[in-house]
């Protein structure tokens, strides 16, 4: 999306044709620094790291990493060593397998003098399909804004999202953004309540710095602000995204997103999720039970880095020494929390039924 006018992406091919161009999001909001990749193991640190994050970016980032090792070592051995140094970088994303399982389907069968170029031509395709299902989401969650606007025409449509769902998880558009930037490129009075999301911050460091150069109204929040702002009337909408949907329709997302949920169906305020059909996982039946939680280290929970008013970085401690600290990434909202899946294929009701008639090939890639 647009950065002060300029199209960016997140994630790109270079120029030479082989390195890939990457946003370090570990820099922003303050510094807008461009990593260049050049192997499948920084591949994978990008993702271990979260110099990229959101699981389409991960995904687009593993493909991409499939690329540069069939550069190094095209053989049966050096694809089944770039599958499995990849596929570890996290946990809790399904697109990352998805990618991977995508890139060695097409690798697998050719000769590895070809592997090389059919990587980049597989991952390039990977890229785009992202662009253009978060396009698709996009105008359909559009509908589901239109429609509270034209309920209170003249007045803003007031939006809370958690973490960071913006075209900086994706290639490009976003996932829960994607309906909030094709809204205001279509005149809707948007504005957005971004739970700044500890401990990361992803909203208030991303999804802030995002909207704000997209000149998308918003208001950074604390994230226990949510409930109080829904008992007020303050959200029409709830709109996030997610890392891994079950097949029955439950949806793992940035660790908070099942407690804005509660807040939400306390309230009646609907409570969207956005993905692309990759993040359905229908190896899955019950995602509180078997959806695999990511632990982070401790230190992102201890520490916070910032930016001091003479433009010096600075990390403090927050948490005192000696006290055990526990950082899990991710939680599962329960369906039955959830009005509707927004997917590139329509407005979706979170359950198995809807889920398998949208999406049956998904079905079949979770058989193989
Ligand atoms: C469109 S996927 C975005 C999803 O990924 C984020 O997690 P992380 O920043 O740790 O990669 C978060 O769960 C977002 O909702």
């Amino acid at each position: 999306m647009k950065v002060d006018g300029k199209h960016f992406r997140s994630i790109w091919r270079e120029r030479d044709g082989w390195s890939v161009g990457a946003i370090d999001q570990r820099r922003l909001p303050h510094e807008f620094v461009i990593a260049k990749l050049t192997s499948c193991e920084d591949a994978a640190v990008a993702i271990r790291d979260m110099l990229v994050r959101g699981a389409p970016l991960i995904g687009a980032t593993a493909a991409y990493g499939m690329a540069l090792a069939m550069r190094e070592d095209a053989s049966d051995a050096g694809l089944k060593r770039a599958y499995e140094t990849l596929v570890v970088a996290r946990p809790t994303a399904i697109n990352l397998k998805w990618a991977l399982d995508e890139m060695r389907a097409a690798l697998a069968p050719i000769d590895p003098v070809e592997r090389a170029e059919a990587a980049y031509a597989r991952a390039d395709e990977i890229v785009e399909q992202d662009v253009e299902i978060n396009r698709g989401i996009a105008g359909n969650g559009l509908k589901l804004i239109e429609a509270i606007a034209a309920k209170k025409p003249g007045e803003v449509v007031n939006v809370l999202t958690h973490c960071n769902a913006g075209w900086l998880a994706t290639v490009d558009w976003g996932t829960a953004t994607a309906p909030i930037y094709l809204a205001h490129e279509r005149g809707i009075k948007v504005h957005v309540w971004v739970d700044e999301t500890r401990p990361r911050n992803q909203g208030a460091s991303l999804t802030a710095w995002e909207l704000g150069h997209h000149g998308v109204p918003h208001t950074v929040i604390p994230d226990n602000t949510g409930g109080h702002l829904m008992q007020h009337g303050m959200v029409d909408l709830a709109i996030v995204g997610t890392d891994r949907v079950a097949a029955n329709g439950d949806v793992c997302n940035k660790i908070g997103t099942y407690l804005k949920a509660l807040a939400a169906h306390d309230n009646g305020v609907p409570f969207y999720v956005a993905l692309p059909s990759p993040t359905i996982d229908f190896a899955v039946h019950d995602g509180i039970r078997d959806i695999p939680i990511e632990q982070r280290s401790g230190l992102e929970v201890t520490d916070m880095t910032g930016r001091t008013a003479d433009g010096r970085f600075e990390t403090v401690r927050i948490v005192p020494e000696g006290s055990p600290v526990a950082n899990y990434a991710f939680d599962v909202t329960p369906a039955r929390l959830v009005t509707g899946l927004i997917t590139e294929r329509g407005v979706l009701k979170p359950d198995r039924a809807s889920l398998a008639d949208a999406f049956p090939e998904r079905i079949a890639a979770a058989a193989e």
